[in-house]
């Protein structure tokens, strides 16, 4: 893997803040000792082996304060330079109280007529205030009684804050307030605000930023990293004035430009961000295309006998993944290629397709599920289609017993087994592959990076100059701008098409307190000789009350209904106990299963056709289109019943809203993102992937294609400048790089 570099070197200087706040800037030892400092040919680069370290060259700032800078992810001077305002205090301009504009924070200035404390509808300090347009209302609902005397009746007041209707007619809930003198003049710039963290007040993030912008390194900060004919091809401002205006709006700067970042200067921001993002996308894919992977080309033998033993032929869509896949695989160069596609669409069989061609040339395949069910499942399911074929499937978990494990080690190590299908058991130490061509993860986004790089270097133990290819699947669709920016260093296959003969989910939503009707549904549904899932209430705090639930939840139902044959399953039952319970589903011996939402991904019983959600308004949308997902896999039409409880909350409203009116998983996505940002749809706490922090992908498409272009040009006619802004924008988050 490509290590990220710093550029900063790592001394820093602890000092206390008061000194550093006070201390000029330009006069820091480290400097003065003359250690190169800037992003050029003459940087001294560390290699941190990706590690934030906090390596301040010229402020010297004490170990508290450089913990609390940490926090707002500032480690260097680059990082304060970096930390742009998130909006600004205009007390530049004054507006009539009768004229102001609603809806954004304005300036306004009176004369206080009325100062009282008020005790209803609860305590607060009330002022009245005057101009010559009209009247307003100030409130503080949490005041010092030194307040009521600052306020008096007769003083003139500025104040700064949003004007609303509210109780006291036109007010401002605790405004920022000074009180002036008559003519008092204006502030000539707007005032930056920073976000902050407890105990690092604004003053003193400010007064660093400042430090920095006018200290000895400014030039090397601020240095363009874009070739002049890009920045006037483009229309973009320079980095350094770009920067300046934002910490330094001047005078005539149109507030809302800013507020709603739409200003030029926050363009080139943003757009330098996703250019970063795209470079370092595109080196990663030319990188990995300067490496070496076992040529692996279509034989036809297995797979063709394997086609015609299928009971289906494959969608057109099936057919095309596959023969993308079968490309990349008879390519010298590692795959890396992410699988989509929706629920029940069949990704599993494109999967086999793809480990048959590599095992047809005498390679080794790898397949990793983030559950020991889906695990399980794929073994079960891949050993009935290959063991015909004379191909050794092995299986390998957490949970299994020590000699079974050894076992299957050395049949791993020996290379007789020629398919190993687990959990995150594969990539453990002592798993070593005697020659692995290729890597199916599947449900990839429940993997961190690292797990995934775990995985391939098993690879690489056995030919050191070659890697095996890899294939991501992922159930969960990712939107279109964040796969073109995220995702823009994989190749990507879409199955769009659904096995024929589906007809879509039935979903309906019920109030918990209809729970009655919801059973004796089941009870029919059974009769019918149809197969039921019960999910019972996914509870973050506890996983042991959500065992709790579910036990509870299964002996109820075996009370009612005596004579259907009821199972039970979740996360904490053994390994086998687990396998043995879903076997009996799938064979139809039981009639009703009791689960956890441990059944949330690939599971694949046909035959179910009736699910029941419970408490679905504490389910993300993801995780409710998979659960449904469950259902509706075989002939029959299905029907998924949510049950919610009241009161719900707006967004639980909302989300249920969402997965009612639709089935289609993209457009799930798509509103799944809208409702919970990319953040949280990517899962970038669990999965390292960095975040933008200035563009906005649903409003800044358009700068995503900008950026796109750049960086083709960038990296074609001017690659030095490309890694020079790599550096300055990703340096040790280097994990836009994927492996
Ligand atoms: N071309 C096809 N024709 C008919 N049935 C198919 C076809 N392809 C797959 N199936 C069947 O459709 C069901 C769903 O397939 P599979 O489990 O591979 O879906 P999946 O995309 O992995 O779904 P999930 O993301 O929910 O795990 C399986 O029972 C599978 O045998």
């Amino acid at each position: 893997m490509v290590h990220w570099l710093k550029w900063m070197p790592l001394w820093c200087c602890h000092d206390s803040i008061g000194k550093a706040v006070g201390k000029s800037a330009d006069t820091p030892e480290s400097v003065a000792s003359g250690e190169p400092t800037r992003i050029d040919d003459k940087t001294k680069i560390i290699d941190t082996g990706g590690t934030t370290a906090i390596s301040f060259v010229t402020l010297s700032i004490n170990q508290k304060v450089q913990e609390k800078l940490s926090r707002l992810g500032i480690c260097n001077e680059r990082d304060l330079v970096l930390h742009l305002p998130i909006r600004y205090e205009d007390e530049t301009h004054l507006f009539p109280i009768n004229h102001a504009p609603q809806g954004r924070t304005v300036q306004v200035e009176g004369v206080i007529v009325h100062n009282e404390v008020m005790l209803k509808p609860r305590r607060q300090l009330v002022c009245k205030i005057t101009d010559d347009s009209g009247t307003l209302c100030m409130r503080f609902l949490n005041f010092y009684g030194s307040q009521i005397k600052t306020y008096a009746v007769g003083k003139r007041v500025r104040l700064l804050g949003e004007i609303r209707h509210g109780f006291f007619g036109a007010e401002m809930i605790h405004p920022k307030c000074r009180i002036v003198q008559k003519g008092e003049p204006l502030a000539v710039a707007m005032t930056p605000v920073y976000s902050i963290t407890a105990g690092l007040p604004q003053k003193i993030l400010s007064k660093l930023i400042q430090q920095v912008l006018n200290g000895p390194l400014n030039a090397s900060l601020l240095a363009e990293t874009l070739p002049d004919k890009i920045v006037r091809k483009y229309q973009l401002p320079g980095f350094e004035q770009s920067i300046c205006i934002l910490h330094h709006p001047p005078p005539d700067t149109p507030v809302d430009l800013l507020e709603l970042r739409t200003h030029s200067a926050w363009q080139r921001i943003k757009i330098d961000e996703l250019l970063a993002q795209q470079l370092s996308m595109r080196m990663h894919y030319r990188e990995r295309r300067s490496r070496k992977a076992p040529n692996l080309p279509q034989k036809q033998t297995l797979c063709q006998t394997f086609q015609a033993q299928l009971a289906f032929s494959l969608t057109a869509a099936q057919r095309r993944v596959v023969a993308e896949i079968s490309r990349d695989l008879a390519s010298p160069h590692p795959m890396q290629r992410l699988l989509q596609g929706d629920v029940g669409s069949g990704k599993t069989i494109v999967a086999a397709m793809a480990a048959l061609q590599a095992i047809d040339n005498g390679y080794q395949v790898a397949i990793m599920a983030p559950t020991e069910i889906l695990a399980e499942q794929h073994f079960q399911k891949l050993s009935t289609w290959f063991e015909p074929l004379g191909i050794p499937v092995v299986w390998l978990s957490g949970g299994q017993r020590k000699k079974a494990k050894q076992m299957v080690l050395a049949t791993i190590e020996s290379g007789e087994a020629m398919l190993a299908v687990g959990t995150h058991a594969l990539f453990q130490e002592q798993v070593s592959f005697y020659q692995l061509g290729l890597t199916i993860v599947d449900e990839q986004h429940r993997f961190g990076v690292h797990q995934r790089l775990a995985l391939r270097t098993k690879g690489a133990q056995s030919q050191p100059d070659s890697m095996p290819h890899q294939l991501m699947m992922s159930a969960t669709p990712i939107p279109r701008t964040l796969s073109m920016s995220y995702f823009a260093d994989l190749d990507v296959s879409i199955i769009d098409e659904f096995p024929p003969g589906r007809s879509p989910v039935v979903t309906k939503l019920v109030a918990d307190s209809r729970r009655n009707e919801v059973v004796a549904r089941i009870q029919q549904a059974c009769h019918q000789g149809k197969q039921v899932y019960w999910v019972c209430p996914l509870i973050e705090e506890s996983e042991t009350l959500q065992l709790q639930t579910a036990m509870e939840t299964h002996e109820n139902l075996s009370r009612i209904f005596p004579d259907l044959k009821i199972g039970l399953v979740h996360g904490r039952l053994p390994a086998q106990e687990k396998t043995d319970m879903m076997l009996r589903f799938k064979q139809a011996e039981i009639q009703l299963l009791v689960a956890t939402t441990v059944i949330e991904v690939g599971v694949d019983v046909p035959n179910a056709s009736l699910m029941v959600i419970e408490n679905a308004e504490r389910m993300g949308l993801s995780q409710l289109h998979q659960l449904r997902g469950r259902v509706g896999r075989g002939a029959d039409a299905s029907v998924c019943i949510l049950m919610y409880q009241q009161p719900l909350s707006e967004i639980a409203r909302k989300r249920l809203k969402i997965i009612f009116e639709n089935n289609d998983g993209f457009e799930i996505a798509r509103q799944d993102l809208h409702l919970r940002g990319p953040g949280e749809f990517l899962g970038a706490r669990q999965s390292g992937i960095p975040m933008l922090r200035f563009a906005d992908l649903e409003k800044d498409g358009a700068l995503l294609t900008t950026a796109q272009s750049v960086a083709d040009e960038m990296l074609n006619d001017y690659p030095q400048w490309a890694q020079r802004h790599v550096q300055r924008w990703l340096d040790d988050k280097m994990e836009y790089l994927r492996v």
